[in-house]
């Protein structure tokens, strides 16, 4: 009987791209500048790889309207981008596991918090949206991660059930989504310490994409779910 298929879902900042250094600095910069001095743990722990409108409402202390989220979000990341756009680089080992899973009509996506300027300036700055079935972002659905709707959003799209799907994910809001979307997570330490990530419950921590095959994923799916 012929393997069902999976598919694999990429998580954006931290995972494509090494870029979680900038995405501080924006924000450290960003909120001293408003008057609500933020630390490096807070961010980790409030911040790093949730979307916009939870986000700028914990820094700012404050709900916020729509009209002025856009206008925030759009000052904070414009920042970020000009200072990553020097750096700007796909993550070790990418372009090869993105080439073998597409030889093999693996599906894959993009599950982002990021807002869509983001999604243009990285995945199309890096010639990247081709490989990709489909990208969900932050103003696709109504929950930021820690809640599953973005990845399950992202399975639905590329008609994978969860529990064929794995996750790659550096942000612990991002690895509770894919748990809780009962998805297979692996871990980029890339933002956390392989220690740090050690009790998120991904099936697998990695450094990033180098020396990953198809097969090491399929097991994945397999060894967990099955
Ligand atoms: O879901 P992703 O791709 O990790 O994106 C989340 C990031 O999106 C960015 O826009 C935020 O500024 C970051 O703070 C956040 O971590």
């Amino acid at each position: 009987m012929p393997e069902a298929p999976f598919a694999v879902l990429f998580d954006m900042d931290g995972v494509l791209v090494d870029n979680t250094a900038f995405h501080i600095n924006a924000w450290l910069h960003f909120a001293q500048e408003k008057g609500f001095p933020l630390t490096r743990d807070q961010y980790i722990e409030h911040i790093n790889g949730r979307v916009s409108a939870d986000a700028m409402a914990y820094v700012l202390q404050r709900t916020i309207d729509p009209g002025e989220l856009i206008v925030l979000t759009e000052e904070k990341e414009a920042m970020y981008r000009e200072l990553y756009r020097p750096h700007l680089q796909p993550a070790p080992g990418l372009i090869t596991l993105l080439e073998a899973l597409k030889s093999q009509h693996i599906r894959l996506a993009v599950g982002t918090s990021a807002p869509m300027s983001n999604v243009h300036f990285t995945i199309d700055g890096l010639n990247l949206r081709a490989y990709f079935d489909t990208i969900v972002d932050a103003s696709m659905v109504k929950h930021g991660k820690p809640d599953p709707e973005i990845y399950l959003k992202a399975a639905e799209r590329v008609g994978v059930s969860p529990d064929h799907c794995i996750v790659f994910e550096d942000a612990m809001a991002g690895i509770q989504a894919g748990l809780r979307a009962g998805m297979t997570v692996v871990a980029v330490a890339t933002t956390l310490t392989h220690e740090e990530l050690a009790d998120s419950g991904a099936a697998l921590i990695v450094d990033d994409f180098t020396g990953l095959t198809v097969e090491t994923l399929r097991n994945l799916v397999y060894k967990t779910n099955h």
